[in-house]
């Protein structure tokens, strides 16, 4: 297995294939094998490099989505797989089914992931990338299981993954680490597949463009609807998914010491504002709002509700809303529900009239930033020259010891970072 990151073998000849236009030839081993849990040794000692500056070669794009139901009878068993081990109550999950029931059991995530899978082919052949994109989901059909064992069969084993989901958090990404190692541990592809996975990408410009777009954009249609409306009588929501207050402490690295929210809300914030002042907006008053809470009422999640939020905005002066689904890369259940049919009609119901963004779906620059992301490991690019919108960034492309790490489900092995 290669770890370009973690020693100089091959190196010199790698950069000499790249100046040539050829892939350079595999290194020596994964900056996240399996193997490089140290028991025993100390953090200094198990501390790597954050970003993998010598060229790696790949045999094949991972796209490691969240997966969705597509029929009625898929929708029980899909809620037991995203669920398993983590104590959601009974009664969330009934009311998470009738969203799903509403839209005849079929989340439309699968089909966006096909959709992304294609445009990311189609923007590799423009530009003469010879990588094929295997797609496989945590959670349903196609499963990283057969991804991996279709990869192996044809011979890929060397994955660079992109996981769609752009920030740091156990769910936004550390779970997708460890159901990478699960896959390899259920296939038994362990000592013959390495996955390597590429940093958050909250702040590259790809991922941010569709959002400048769709706040501009928002904008200018609410103030065009109604020429009294002044731009301090707008607030701009920015939503992402809530998640357990325990879990955004541990987001990121410990070392950061992002405070109370930890990495994943000072990323959002960070990206809120950058879009604010990219969409020529930052004298329009605007927040960080969370949304699809579940679990027990008596555990904390991040808050202000996305509803309530909305409900304390008259009182304020405000009498138009845009909804930016900022945590979100493409219009799921989490969009269609939550924000379009229960944030909008929370806005309706306060009197306040309401645009809601685009997510990045396929966006030709979400699209052409993923392939720029890949292509940085493939060309081994140091983080100077990764463009970022953001102070916070370029994010590690190697995981830091303990990064995400979930205090309520006990630890698991994970791959693409740093033990344990
Ligand atoms: C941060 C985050 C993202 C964004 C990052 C990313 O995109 O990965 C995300 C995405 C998604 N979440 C999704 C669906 C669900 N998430 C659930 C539960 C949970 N999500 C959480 C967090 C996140 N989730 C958490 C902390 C839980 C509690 C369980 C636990 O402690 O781990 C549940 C169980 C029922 C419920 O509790 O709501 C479902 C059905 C779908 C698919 C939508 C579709 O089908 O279109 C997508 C894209
Ligand atoms: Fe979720």
């Amino acid at each position: 297995m290669a770890a370009a990151n973690l020693g100089s073998t091959g190196a010199e000849s790698a950069d000499r294939d790249v100046a040539r236009g050829r892939k350079p030839a595999p290194a020596a081993s994964a900056p996240c094998a399996p193997g490089a849990i140290v028991p025993g040794a100390t953090p200094a000692a198990q501390q790597g490099p954050e970003h993998v500056t010598e060229p790696v070669e790949y045999d094949a794009i991972l796209l490691a989505g969240f997966g969705g139901p597509e029929g009625q009878d898929d929708v029980i068993p899909f809620l037991r797989n995203v669920t398993s081990g983590r104590g959601i109550p009974d009664e969330r999950l009934e009311e998470v089914a009738h969203h799903y029931r509403h839209f005849g059991g079929v989340s439309p995530i699968n089909q966006q992931n096909r959709d992304l899978k294609a445009a990311l082919e189609a923007e590799l052949a423009r530009r003469g990338v010879d990588l094929p994109v295997i797609w496989g989901n945590r959670n349903w059909d196609p499963y990283l299981n057969d991804a991996l064992r279709e990869a192996a069969d044809a011979g890929a084993t060397r994955l660079i993954a992109i996981a769609t989901s752009a920030y740091s958090s156990y769910s936004s990404c550390r779970q997708y680490r460890e159901d990478f190692a699960d896959a390899l541990a259920d296939t038994g592809l362990g000592e013959t597949v390495q996955i390597d996975k590429v940093g958050q990408f909250f702040d590259h410009p790809g991922f941010v463009t569709p959002f400048v777009e769709g706040v501009r954009d928002g904008l200018a249609k609410l103030l065009a609807d109604d020429p009294e409306l002044a731009r301090d009588q707008v607030e701009v929501l920015f939503a992402t998914h809530s998640i357990p207050s325990t879990d955004a402490a541990k987001s990121g690295p410990a070392e950061r010491g992002f405070g109370e929210g930890g990495a994943y809300a000072a990323q959002h914030l960070a990206v809120a504002e950058v879009v604010m002042r990219e969409a020529g907006a930052s004298d329009v008053p605007w927040q960080l709002v969370y949304q699809s809470r579940s679990g027990p009422p008596s555990m904390p999640w991040l808050e202000p509700d996305i509803n309530d939020a909305i409900a304390e905005l008259p009182a304020a002066g405000r009498r138009a809303v845009v909804i930016v689904p900022l945590g979100f890369v493409s219009d799921h259940m989490e969009v269609l529900w939550d924000l379009d049919n229960e944030a909008l009609e929370s806005a309706e119901e306060h009197s306040l009239a309401a645009v809601r963004v685009p997510t990045p779906g396929t966006h030709p620059a979400y699209v052409s930033g993923l392939v720029d992301l890949v292509l940085e490991r493939v060309q081994g690019t140091p983080p100077a020259e990764r463009p970022r919108m953001t102070e916070l960034g370029p994010w590690y492309d190697v995981c830091r010891p303990g990064c995400c790490e979930n205090v309520r489900l006990g630890f698991r092995p994970a791959l693409a970072g740093i033990a344990p």
